[in-house]
């Protein structure tokens, strides 16, 4: 493995070895139960092994905490293929040591660049196979009573169950969160935190269809901030950037739940009032509009900054598309702009 690798590891998949240190922990009371277990059926070196095999594994613990995931996984490997080795040869095949060997394959496909997966993988299958060779050719060197031997095996069969029904729990989660975090990515704007302009595009085509078929009114508003590049251009663009910001939190908080808001465009915000008429939609706006001229910004921004906004708005009229609502608004959008901006048309 190259530095590369366990660096991939490392900082690509963080939960994986947090899982990979929990499974350490699980591993060496695992152990533990074993060195009782092989002591009470007088079978003392398996006993031992097992209490290598939990210091190999507190070391494991131990590296995976420190991030040196490559030391932590080579005594992890060591251990199973030992392990499991040694479970064959002195007790038999029927012993189930091997099944920790099937443990690998999930924790190879994670931890290691598809082609050294591969070769790893063969490897694994020729070492399993190698020790149902043995056991198919020589007896056990320390056999245990049958009972016991069914005791042991069902043990094993039962750790291997829970450890790949935690392994798979916990990559459904990983797969479902990174599903989640994908989709508010997809969906937000970066900057402002609101919706983008694909999702916004996406919701207020829900919502003219649901206005459509209860024949209830929607009006939409179209923000646009005023003399914005000369913000930029006195404040500087990271100002103008917060300015953005927390513009566009004001606006939201003059809003009522159900209403929707996303970026539009670099300084433009469209906001969809479902269930308003073009009256009522007129107050939203100069409520928006007096809220933000009124705004002291020295509070957040130490700077003494007059922001205002243009506002056109427009109502869904019988069978209209999106593309047509936004058109008027923005019409009126320029109607307001060539008033002499700080003001709200409807249209
Ligand atoms: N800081 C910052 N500025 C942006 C962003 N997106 C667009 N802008 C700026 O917004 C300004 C828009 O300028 P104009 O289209 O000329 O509009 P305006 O200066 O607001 O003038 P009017 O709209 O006519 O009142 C430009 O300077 C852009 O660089 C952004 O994400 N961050």
């Amino acid at each position: 493995m190259t530095s590369m690798d366990r660096n991939v590891g490392t900082h690509d998949r963080p939960q994986f070895w947090r899982v990979a240190q929990r499974c350490c922990l699980i591993a060496a009371s695992v152990d533990i139960a074993f060195f009782a277990i092989f002591l009470v059926l007088d079978s003392p070196i398996l006993a031992w092994v097992n209490v290598i095999s939990v210091a190999m594994y507190g070391f494991a613990h131990f590296a995976y905490g420190r991030r040196l995931n490559w030391l932590a996984g080579w005594l992890v490997w060591t251990e199973v293929l030992l392990h499991a080795a040694l479970g064959i040869i002195l007790i038999g095949w029927d012993s189930g040591f091997h099944y920790y060997l099937l443990m690998f394959i999930p924790a190879l496909a994670v931890t290691m660049t598809v082609q050294l997966a591969v070769i790893a993988l063969i490897l694994l299958w020729l070492y399993y196979v190698g020790l149902y060779a043995i056991a198919l050719y020589y007896p056990p060197i320390q056999p245990i009573t049958e009972p016991a031997l069914i005791g042991v095996n069902l043990f094993n069969l039962t750790i291997v169950f829970s450890m790949f029904s935690y392994l798979g729990f916990f990559y459904v989660r990983t797969v479902s969160s990174a599903h989640r975090k994908l989709n508010r990515l997809a969906s937000t704007d970066a900057l402002t935190l609101l919706h983008n302009r694909r999702h916004l595009t996406e919701l207020a085509e829900t919502e003219i269809t649901r206005a459509e078929r209860y024949h209830k009114p929607l009006t939409l508003l179209l923000i646009d901030i005023d003399h914005f590049k000369l913000i930029n251009d006195i404040f500087g663009h990271v100002k103008g950037d917060e300015v953005l910001q927390h513009l566009a939190q004001l606006i939201r908080l003059e809003l009522r739940q159900h209403d929707l808001i996303g970026r539009w465009g670099g300084e433009e915000f469209l906001v969809v009032l479902p269930e308003t008429d073009i009256n009522t939609g007129e107050q939203v706006a100069e409520r928006i509009r007096v809220a933000i001229s009124r705004y002291d910004w020295s509070q957040n921004l130490k700077k003494d900054l007059a922001v205002t906004l243009s506002v056109g708005l427009s109502q869904l009229g019988e069978n209209e598309t999106l593309t047509r609502l936004i058109n008027r608004a923005d019409k009126a959008l320029y109607a307001s702009k060539s008033a002499g901006r700080n003001r709200v048309t409807a249209l």
